[in-house]
């Protein structure tokens, strides 16, 4: 089999934002890329990639499958066992397969069900989206089934994105990414569901203008603006999703019946302890991940910012909550961290190690009725997330998804724009080695 970028070829089935991208990238890299998307996309998948050298598209995955040295499917977590059940026989003697999902036990499980046994299985995973730079980024491999030549042979073919590999095995890499991922689009998803109840374009109020909250609404919105089944993908089919997303719903349900019930010193000892366990002593003396000049810059409200007005921070006190109670440090998984977890990472630490905004936040959810409702819609909605979840029904998920996104729709243009700039700008001071 051939092993170099002159005698080897790369095969990708499902030629979405991701495989899209890696077709681009690899093939801009100089090896020899094959790939299909579903036969009814080939004429327009022809098309778009005519004039880009070095990939050719075929019909189906087949074709693609019997000439390839190494197999990538890019496809849905959902369907991942009836694709590799559809094409894995096509497998060509002696290649290596790999996927793309975000949950690695089903993809991993098909693998194994479906390949031939002299197929090897070398998984990866880009832990950011398709329009991030993938340069630094982390970017996780998984020998689950392979020599440790055929590794070496896979990091040589992805070594041009420049990402920072992080060998792992299946199970370690659910594991992390549930408390990375799921749990910090759950809150996102959350924060959404309960504006859009509210009815409210948060920025056009000036309670959400400026620092922490530009980061929550341009995260939220480029969230929305995504693929549903990626979201419900690695949520729904993570088992150790389930649990910490539910712990997610507990903690704010919890903190916000002590905000209601005006239990001040209870809300102080238990989010100050929980925030205690998370910020170990110690790292007061540490850079903050993000500052106020940065998060101040990337507003969709043209009202001014004068001072940062008081918000009872319930999504950011409970994720603390959460993160606590499951004995998760975060810090931990910065070598194995979405942009978005360290955005979230960042956002929550820039209050918790402000003592005066903590006091703040916490002496606001007790005595500030402003955000009561806000609150309340944002506990019903974590609740509501945590269930569809747990459920595991994606066409719930789905549903209450693009109800949500739809709402947000005409605002995504502006929030893309933004957001992307946001995000290039945070990225460069919150690397994955922070
Ligand atoms: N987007 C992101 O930020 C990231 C996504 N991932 C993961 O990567 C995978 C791909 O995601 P993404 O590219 O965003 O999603 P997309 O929906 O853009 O791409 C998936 C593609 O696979 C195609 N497909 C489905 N079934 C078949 C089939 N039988 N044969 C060939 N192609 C098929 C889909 O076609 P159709 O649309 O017609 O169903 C679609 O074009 C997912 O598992 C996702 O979880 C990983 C890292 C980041
Ligand atoms: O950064 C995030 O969490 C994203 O939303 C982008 C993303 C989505 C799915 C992945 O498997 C990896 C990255």
């Amino acid at each position: 089999m051939g092993r170099t970028k002159e005698d080897a070829s790369i095969g990708i089935i499902g030629m979405g934002d991701m495989g899209k991208m890696y077709a681009q990238r690899l093939s801009d890299a100089g090896w020899r890329i094959n790939a299909c998307d579903r036969p009814e996309n080939f004429e327009s998948l022809k098309q778009e990639f005519a004039s880009q050298k070095g990939v050719t598209i075929f019909p189906n995955g087949h074709l693609v499958s019997r000439i390839s040295d190494y197999i990538l499917y890019s496809v849905e977590a959902g369907v991942i066992d009836k694709v590799v059940a559809q094409y894995g026989l096509s497998t060509k003697v002696g290649a290596i397969v790999g996927g793309q999902t975000s949950c690695k036990a089903p993809e991993l499980a098909a693998f194994e069900k479906h390949l031939p046994s002299d197929v090897e299985i070398v998984s990866c995973h880009s832990l950011h989206g398709p329009k991030v730079n993938p340069q630094g980024q982390p970017l996780v491999l998984i020998q689950h089934r392979a020599s440790d030549e055929s590794l070496k042979f896979v990091e040589n073919i992805l070594s041009s994105f420049g990402s920072k590999h992080v060998h792992l095995t299946g199970e370690m890499h659910d594991r992390i990414t549930a408390d990375t991922q799921a749990v910090t689009h759950a809150a996102f998803l959350s924060m959404g569901t309960a504006w859009q109840a509210n009815t409210q374009f948060p920025w056009e109020h000036g309670r959400w203008v400026g620092g922490i909250e530009n980061v929550k609404i341009n995260i939220t919105l480029r969230i929305y603006s995504n693929k549903w089944h990626v979201y419900a993908g690695l949520a729904i089919l993570n088992p150790a999703a389930k649990q910490q997303i539910r712990q997610y719903a507990e903690s704010v349900t919890d903190l916000y019946k002590l905000m209601i019930g005006g239990q001040r010193e209870e809300l102080k000892r238990r989010v100050k302890a929980a925030g205690a366990s998370v910020f170990r002593p110690g790292s007061e003396g540490q850079d903050l991940l993000l500052k106020d000049e940065v998060l101040d810059r990337f507003s969709l409200s043209n009202r001014p910012r004068e001072k940062a007005p008081p918000n009872s921070h319930l999504s950011l006190l409970a994720i603390v909550d959460c993160w606590s109670k499951l004995g998760i440090v975060p810090y931990d998984h910065m070598i194995c961290s979405t942009p978005l977890f360290r955005l979230w990472l960042g956002v929550t630490e820039y209050l918790f190690r402000n003592q005066d905004l903590l006091e703040e936040a916490l002496d606001t959810a007790i005595d500030d009725s402003t955000f009561r409702s806000d609150d309340l819609e944002f506990t019903f909605a974590a609740r509501a997330w945590s269930d569809c979840v747990s459920f595991g029904d994606f066409e719930s998920y789905r549903h209450r998804f693009e109800r949500i996104a739809e709402y947000f729709a005409p605002r995504f243009p502006e929030a893309a724009t933004l957001g992307n700039e946001m995000m290039k700008t945070i990225l460069e001071k919150t690397t994955s080695n922070n």
